[in-house]
């Protein structure tokens, strides 16, 4: 019997030798290999972390302490080891295994995970509920280089540092100088200081000797020396940035050294205050291409497991966020006001090409959604035109700087919103179901969004044609198909298109649900219904001209999004209606009803919640 199958029950572990666990890391690396070869996944952090999972398991009881991994995609041997091995085949697939830690699949997973840079603050809060309670279990917060780049992280820094000290909070540094591209920013640099500061360490030593040797004054000159000595360590070594937050520092060590590991924390198991440990780590750990190339294995499709290369599946149609990368590049050329923001994600959005060709241009923020808005918004004001590009979902994040930095004065900065809809595999915490509704909202805000990859590229133009804030929204996967037309021309602002034309039935459909309808079209028509499908493009301004003019003559109205449907596009199409004192019409809103969609194939999630053809068609027979 293999070592990992002997743990059933997490403390299972502690009942093995010490000198085993090596060979229990091999395992659990080879069985992440195995299965996310199979179902795609984080696979580069993961097996990164394999030592610091291993060790704190085996010094602390999770039935009682308790960790929280932040974003969580490193923790598939936390899964393994905490009662899930059998089920860890089933990893990221509908039904099976989250990819993140989910309170709702486990007990050990203190928290729910997903978005990054959250393990600070809800460890605090965890520790300091236990507290009160008189309990005096630990509270661990693992968290990685580039989640530490989050604002949030020193705000729950912060707040530990001047609380009680008997917190009993452990932050757990997790250092392998990667975000998912090569980590940014100063903090990126002063954590990698380990060199710099051993180097300092045995200068101190020599030159400590050097004036003790001296005759007379030397040894005052050594006490002396040896009482700012604390001051002196940390104005060197990254230890100094968490002791200003009045954190223990210990470190850095290496994390895949499993004695030191296990010696440290059970030395540090025993201090009661908030302390951090900083732990250097190799990415990808284990698996020679996830080490060499851990940016494309940090989340990475089914691959041949000998080669590492990537399991194709034929297709030949590129993704939207190529498509929105490419006309970065092209219409960038031409134009030098242009820059691109990310938030740590240059690749997943698509701006990798971008980077390299106009260094300068592209500004990466780290994991700062919040401060890269409000950065843009900046540059704005400076004559330049900033493209914000962002995940659906992690733009969420920067609500308050969208409304409070760029809209009120109407800045024109460009929201470039990849993985628009649902989203797959990452499940409930990364769908991008929300920004329709949390943008149009927004007095002075444009939104919209393509039907197809020509049409995001004339909305990119149209954006940088506009002098305000706009944005458009985009889903993750395969644009439509349709061939790229090199002359790009701007629409004008809040005007749709009429895309079939038929009287029993109108679909108003936006963005990606306009494929959706038009094949709910054809099939209603082959059943004798004729409807008339319209691409709104815009959801602010709505086309309302077309819209009324069209819901007098077909008072059966079906709008279809892939957001959710409170305050979505077909709410502001209801408004608009009510508000011109419209009566006599039904009208159906295709969208997600009020729940958090799951994880899964995205095929298979738009069937489920009825956000797709067969949906239109459904609702089409309950009006018509
Ligand atoms: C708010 C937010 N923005 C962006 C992301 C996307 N993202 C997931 S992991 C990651 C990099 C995390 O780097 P680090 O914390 O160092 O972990 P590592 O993968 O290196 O172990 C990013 C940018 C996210 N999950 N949450
Ligand atoms: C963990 C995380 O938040 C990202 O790695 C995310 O999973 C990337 O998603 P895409 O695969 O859609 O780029
Ligand atoms: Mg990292």
């Amino acid at each position: 019997m293999s070592l990992i199958e002997k743990i059933n029950l997490p403390s299972d572990i502690r009942h093995l030798k010490q000198s085993d666990l090596p060979l229990l890391a091999e395992e659990i690396r080879k069985t992440i290999v195995d299965v996310v070869s199979k179902t795609g996944g984080h696979l580069a952090s993961s097996l990164g972390a394999v030592e610091l999972t291993i060790a704190l398991h085996y010094v602390f009881d999770f039935s009682k302490d308790k960790v929280i991994w932040d974003v969580g995609h490193q923790s598939y041997a936390h899964k393994l080891l905490t009662g899930r091995r059998e089920q860890f085949s089933s990893l990221r697939q509908y039904k099976g295994l989250s990819g993140f830690t989910r309170m709702s699949e486990s007990s050990y997973d203190a928290f729910t995970t997903g978005h990054s840079s959250t393990s600070i603050s809800a460890g605090l809060g965890i520790a300091c509920g236990k507290r009160l309670k008189k309990d005096t279990a630990k509270t661990i917060a693992v968290i990685g280089d580039g989640s530490m780049t989050a604002g949030l992280a020193y705000e729950g820094l912060n707040q530990a540092g001047a609380l009680h000290k008997d917190e009993n909070l452990i932050v757990i540094l997790n250092d392998n100088d990667m975000s998912i591209s090569p980590n940014v920013g100063a903090l990126s640099s002063f954590l990698s200081r380990t060199f710099s500061a051993k180097y300092l360490q045995g200068f101190r030593k020599d030159f400590g000797e050097f004036l003790r040797s001296l005759p007379k004054i030397g040894d005052d000159m050594y006490q002396l020396a040896k009482r700012s000595e604390e001051s002196f360590k940390t104005f060197v070594t990254p230890g100094m940035l968490f002791e200003a937050f009045n954190f223990d520092y210990f470190g850095p060590i290496n994390g895949h050294n499993l004695n030191h590991l296990i010696d440290i924390l059970q030395n540090i198991k025993s201090i009661k205050e908030p302390l951090l440990l900083h732990v250097t780590t190799k990415k990808g750990k284990g698996y020679e291409p996830a080490e060499k190339n851990p940016v494309y294995f940090h989340g990475v499709g089914c691959f041949e497991i000998k080669t590492g290369n990537c399991i194709k599946k034929g297709i030949s149609i590129p993704t939207y966020t190529k498509v929105f990368g490419d006309t970065m590049v092209e219409l960038a050329k031409d134009n030098e006001k242009i820059i691109a923001v990310t938030a740590a994600m240059p690749e997943g959005t698509g701006l990798a090409e971008f980077a390299a060709r106009y260094p300068e241009r592209l500004f990466d923020v780290g994991i700062a959604e919040q401060h890269g808005v409000t950065f843009a918004a900046g540059m704005a004001t400076e004559g330049f035109r900033p493209v914000v590009a962002i995940y659906s979902t992690f733009l969420q994040r920067a609500y308050d700087q969208i409304l409070h930095d760029v809209c009120i004065e109407s800045l024109p900065v460009i929201f470039a919103i990849d993985r628009g809809g649902i989203v797959g595999e990452d499940g409930a915490t990364h769908h991008g179901l929300f920004d329709i509704s949390f943008l149009r909202s927004l007095p002075n805000m444009v939104v919209m969004a393509p039907k197809d990859e020509n049409e995001l590229r004339r909305m990119m133009v149209t954006a940088l044609n506009h002098n305000g804030p706009i944005a458009f929204r985009y889903p993750r996967g395969t644009a439509a198909g349709v061939s790229i037309e090199k002359n790009i021309t701007p629409i004008p602002l809040g005007k749709g298109e009429v895309l079939t034309e038929g009287d029993d039935l109108l679909i108003l459909a936006i963005g990606s649900s306009v494929s959706e309808a038009l094949e709910a079209y054809s099939c209603l028509k082959e059943s004798g219904t004729k409807s008339t499908v319209v691409n709104c493009r815009f959801v602010k301004p709505l086309d309302i001209d077309l819209i009324l003019s069209l819901v007098k003559k077909i008072p059966r109205v079906i709008t279809v999004e892939e957001n959710v449907r409170q305050g979505g596009f077909g709410s502001a199409v209801l408004e608009a209606l009510n508000d011109a004192g419209m009566s006599g019409f039904t009208l159906k809103r295709i969208g997600i009803k009020d729940v958090f969609v799951e994880h899964g194939p995205q095929k298979l999630l738009r069937s489920k919640y009825n956000i797709d053809a067969r949906a239109v068609i459904n609702a089409a027979k309950e009006i018509i």
